[in-house]
């Protein structure tokens, strides 16, 4: 079976110390907290289908978004795996609206509704609250979470720098 694409994005008010969340209302992770995204449509890009998820779910039309990382979802058969690309976004226009896929709530970054958001969030989310650039792996076997992995930009980078080190 083939990997499935998807996007994800968070904005942030101005101190950066809130993040907008959606509560999804249908199909899913219907009944969980996330951030907003959906799969690309026929010839567009990952970033072109963030911007476009992000407004129709949540109403904010991004002004500049960082790309911040990525997920990747992996089951033991290999069957359902999904990459999830991460952005950020600090600056944008319009107002926040309910859609019908996604009920918008501001959140404190100190005090986010975990337990009714997918199970691995608690795991990457203080990264990307950090703004750290990451990658992050998680093994499910059936729907338990039996391992994980994530690296941040900075170690990614000390790899390379020690990697090139080993070559000279
Ligand atoms: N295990 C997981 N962990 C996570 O944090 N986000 C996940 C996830 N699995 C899926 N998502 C996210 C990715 C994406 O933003 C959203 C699912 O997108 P949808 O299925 O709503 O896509 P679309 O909006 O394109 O779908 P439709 O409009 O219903 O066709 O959930």
């Amino acid at each position: 079976m083939s990997l499935k694409y998807f996007t994800l994005v968070f904005p942030f008010n101005i101190t950066g110390d809130q993040v907008l969340l959606g509560l999804k209302k249908r199909g899913l992770g219907e009944n969980l907290w996330n951030g907003f995204g959906g799969k690309p449509e026929k010839n567009e890009s990952i970033e072109q289908c963030a911007r476009r998820e992000l407004e129709e779910e949540c109403g904010l039309v991004a002004k500049e978004m960082t790309y911040l990382g990525v997920l990747y979802i992996n089951t033991t058969d290999g069957v359902g795996d999904i990459v999830i690309y991460v952005y950020t976004t600090r600056k944008y226009m319009g107002a926040v609206a309910e859609s019908d896929e996604m009920l918008p709530e501001w959140f404190e970054t100190t005090n986010l509704p975990y337990k009714q958001m997918y199970e691995e969030a608690p795991l990457w989310y203080p990264v990307m609250l950090g703004n750290k650039k990451f990658t992050a792996t998680f093994l499910f076997d059936n729907d338990d979470l039996i391992s994980y992995e994530i690296t941040t930009k900075d170690e990614l980078e000390m790899t390379e720098i020690l990697r090139m080190a080993q070559d000279i």
